[in-house]
């Protein structure tokens, strides 16, 4: 799919977070303004702590409690999304835009087969009969770069290494086909090599599933190699 510059897929105007830890909430993102259009890879980067990660919290409704969006809109195809309630959030979530986070990988139930854990998410949506099922989970894991799935979906996550149970995260949220994702620091604390396979395996996926992904990401190095475009946030939090 090409990408058109028409109509953005995802519109963040003018966004202030603040934190409500005080009595007087303080703003701690300010006038965050960007578009991503569909089937590009946009790239977020900027210094620590500049609000990155609060950005892709309020853009899938996740910000923590102490955190609220005070001014500005986020629109998923032209629908001011700040509007949702608690439902059309979680629908959201599920169908539309997936966020993948370091900290999901503790998400994974250490006590569950993969497999059992990808047929849960997969049927969320729809309910795949049994053989159509497993034809599409093994192709999914093919998908993520897994030449042996069957040996993937019979383990249980703590006999993965931390690149692989990435991988399975990333194949159950592609099972949901989104049309959106957003990956936060997807190659921290991976070395050189492996963060060359995550980002490129991103790229196929942005291609083959044909999705728009936000990476948020400090390796400049690799984001100027990887994203179609990128914007930089500053220490205040604003884009420059
Ligand atoms: N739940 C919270 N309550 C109050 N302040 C928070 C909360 N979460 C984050 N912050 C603060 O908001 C600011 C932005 O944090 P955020 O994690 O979005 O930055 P970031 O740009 O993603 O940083 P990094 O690149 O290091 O991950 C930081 O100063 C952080 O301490």
């Amino acid at each position: 799919m090409r990408t058109t510059f028409i109509n953005p897929i995802l519109s963040v105007e003018q966004l202030e977070i603040s934190s409500h830890v005080m009595e007087k909430p303080s703003p701690i993102v300010k006038d965050v303004t960007f578009q991503l259009y569909s089937g590009e890879m946009l790239a977020l980067t900027g210094p620590s702590g500049c609000g990155k990660s609060l950005t892709a919290q309020a853009v899938v409704g996740l910000l923590e409690r102490e955190c609220k969006v005070t001014y500005g809109n986020i629109y998923y195809k032209s629908e001011n999304i700040l509007d949702y309630d608690v439902k059309s959030w979680q629908m959201l979530r599920r169908s539309d835009i997936a966020l993948l986070i370091q900290h999901s990988l503790n998400g994974l139930n250490p006590i569950r087969t993969v497999k059992k854990q990808m047929v849960e998410t997969m049927n969320q949506n729809k309910k795949w009969p049994r053989k159509e099922g497993n034809i599409y989970l093994h192709s999914i894991l093919h998908q993520v770069g897994f030449s042996d799935p069957d040996d993937i979906l019979s383990a249980y996550p703590f006999e993965l290494s931390g690149g692989m149970r990435q991988r399975v995260l990333l194949a159950m949220m592609i099972s949901l086909k989104p049309k959106i994702l957003i990956a936060d620091e997807p190659t921290t604390a991976l070395d050189v090599i492996n963060r060359e396979k995550v980002l490129t395996l991103l790229k196929e996926l942005q291609y083959k599933f044909e999705m728009a992904i936000l990476l948020i990401s400090h390796d400049y190095e690799n984001i100027n190699k990887y994203a179609d475009r990128v914007i930089k946030m500053d220490q205040g939090g604003s884009i420059i």
